[in-house]
């Protein structure tokens, strides 16, 4: 459970809060024309009490002006503060997503890779919903209720003092029913919100690969874990249900207590002239102003602290280390290219297991050469790729682009010499043209066409009854996996890098869709510099340079000639893969 820092979280909170002065002002003017109304109801009702005992016929018709004054006045006030509560929550809300937001863009993949992509969107939906609320209405409630109390305490000295001091003792009594109940529900909320994450957390996977549930028939297992999640949840709003029945009864029991008490006392300082049955009834209606907020309290300390930690949440996430200061150009710069080298470079993923996972790894690629890295599952190979694109340091050695260490270089930079089209496709949800101009923003209709044709796509493309606009589903799952991978293609070539990454699906297509996406592939390599990731050798023959990986180091490198003649690593993994298209031929 996080530990809550409340006066730093409340102070960062408070910045965001203070951009809306004048708005806050405006609440608490209307805050206090409220308490102001409600003393006023109380002496309205022993006005009109004390006019209807001692028969004050003149007085009915300032009763009934003062009457409509009031609802007009209460109606306007409680408009305007409904409303400017309402208009701080959205705006406190939309400013701390949108800088949460800019600060998610620019974190490091490592943070991406550790941590669940539920418990993120949480940050943007419950935590940043609960901290809206109590910017508005919590924050607001906590001032007017004291407020509400004290007034209302003095006017009760004005009306009887002594009785006064007798039914304010009551007050603390309830304040401490409600601070028990209060930190219970406390407990049951983060309870309950935490297990609200995992069971996201666990939709968002599911939901996500229809596909994988549904071929490997996991349909009842699934349900058998959601259910576990979804009982657990149940069981929690249960006891909920219970902490709120028993604090419902219990202060329903000392309101109405403390109501007696009033009406008692008062009905004996009547019955003894001490007080007028106007001034009982004003007496009445203040007490419940001043214990309602005293029951109102705990509820409110509760739900703030509830949003305090929703907020230290999203500042959790705010004060993660981010990799840009700000964020990228949108324009990828072109860059001239001539040379990428390594040098005796290593890599470890994380502080805590600083085990390499790269180990001294020298490699040298020209501009218009290809550099095909093969080698078993595990070897590290994507792990290059990542070092590449600057999404893990590299933990030692150095990488140069035209004999320039790219630690003097910005990521930006770095990412504008390479286009990369990864092992799975990742399309946004959108059209076609959205995920194309990904690769550049600026692409008119011809470069898209253009750019098509290279990727093989143009004519299923077109075949689509509305073209480039055609939707694609979520991932772009209306799309077969070679017409997303085509897709991919064709985004990367738009970018149009110097240098080509590009990690070969190892995903079976259909042979005739494997040929298409291959063609446009190699027509893709023989027009840039190309590193690439081959699953299948048949693709790598034609490459300058062919390094084999394992664990994390290069084991053999030389063109394929020269690797089949020195029969090593390679001229095996070579050999078994025709014998097995052989048998599959
Ligand atoms: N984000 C990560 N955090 C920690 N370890 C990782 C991470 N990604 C990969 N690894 C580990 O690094 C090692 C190399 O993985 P890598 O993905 O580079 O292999 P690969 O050669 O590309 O494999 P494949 O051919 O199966 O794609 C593996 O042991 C893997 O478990």
């Amino acid at each position: 459970m996080i530990r809550l820092n409340v006066q730093g979280v409340f102070k960062r909170l408070s910045k965001y809060m203070l951009n809306y002065k004048l708005l806050y002002t405006g609440l608490l003017l209307s805050m206090f024309v409220g308490i102001v109304m409600d003393l006023f109801i109380a002496w309205f009702l022993s006005f009109v009490s004390n006019a209807a005992v001692h028969a004050q016929v003149g007085q009915w018709k300032n009763i009934i002006v003062l009457g409509i004054v009031m609802l007009v006045v209460l109606f306007v006030n409680s408009y305007c503060d409904t409303l400017l509560k309402n208009k701080i929550s959205v705006n406190i809300r939309n400013d701390l997503r949108m800088d949460t937001m800019k600060h998610v863009m620019r974190l490091p993949q490592s943070y991406f890779d550790r941590n669940h992509s539920g418990d993120l969107l949480s940050r943007f939906t419950n935590d940043n919903q609960s901290v809206g609320d109590a910017c508005g209405g919590t924050i607001m409630g906590l001032i007017r209720n004291p407020l509400l109390a004290l007034a209302a305490f003095t006017y009760l000295l004005y009306i009887h003092w002594l009785l006064a001091i007798i039914c304010f003792a009551m007050g603390p009594l309830i304040f401490l029913i409600g601070k028990v109940f209060g930190k219970a529900m406390r407990i049951n909320s983060v309870q309950h919100q935490q297990k609200m994450g995992v069971a996201t957390s666990f939709l968002n996977d599911i939901l996500g690969s229809s596909a994988i549930f549904k071929t490997f028939k996991l349909e009842q297992r699934l349900l058998k874990r959601y259910q576990q999640h979804s009982e657990e949840i149940s069981a929690l709003e249960q006891t909920k249900g219970k902490i709120e029945g028993a604090t419902n009864a219990t202060s329903q029991v000392a309101a109405n207590l403390t109501f007696l008490m009033a009406i008692v006392i008062a009905g004996y300082y009547v019955s003894q002239g001490d007080l007028e049955i106007g001034a009982m009834l004003a007496f009445i209606q203040l007490m419940n102003y001043l214990v309602s907020p005293f029951s109102a309290l705990p509820g409110l300390i509760a739900s703030l602290q509830q949003s305090l930690g929703g907020a230290e949440r999203i500042f959790e996430l705010m004060d993660q280390k981010t990799e840009y200061e700000d964020l990228p150009e949108d324009l990828n710069q072109k860059q001239h290219f001539e040379q990428l080298q390594l040098d005796a470079v290593s890599l470890s993923y994380s502080e805590e297991d600083p085990k390499p996972v790269l180990q001294d790894i020298h490699l040298q690629v020209k501009s218009g050469e290809m550099l095909a890295i093969v080698g078993p599952s595990g070897g590290g190979k994507s792990t290059l790729f990542k070092g590449l694109l600057g999404f893990y340091p590299f933990t030692q050695g150095s990488m140069r682009i035209n004999d320039v260490d790219v630690e003097e270089m910005t990521l930006s930079k770095l990412r504008d010499y390479f286009a990369f089209v990864p092992q799975e496709t990742h399309l946004y949800t959108g059209t076609i043209r959205d995920n194309l101009l990904s690769g550049d923003h600026l692409a008119d209709d011809a470069a898209i066409h253009t750019a098509l044709r290279r990727a093989n796509a143009y004519e299923f493309v077109m075949e689509l009854p509305q073209g480039l606009d055609t939707d694609i589903g979520e991932h772009g799952s209306r799309l077969s996996g070679g017409q997303r991978q085509r897709l991919s293609i064709a985004r990367a070539i738009l970018k149009d890098s110097p240098i080509l990454l590009l990690d070969e699906a190892t995903a079976a297509l259909d042979n005739e869709s494997e040929k298409i996406v291959q063609d446009a592939l190699r027509r893709l390599m023989s027009e840039k510099t190309t590193l690439v990731i081959a699953h299948r050798l048949s693709t790598i023959q034609k490459a300058d340079t062919i390094v084999v990986m394992d664990n994390g180091r290069i084991v053999e490198r030389g063109t394929h000639e020269e690797l089949l003649a020195g029969k090593g690593r390679y001229h095996a993994l070579y050999y078994s893969q025709v014998e097995r298209d052989e048998v599959t031929a």
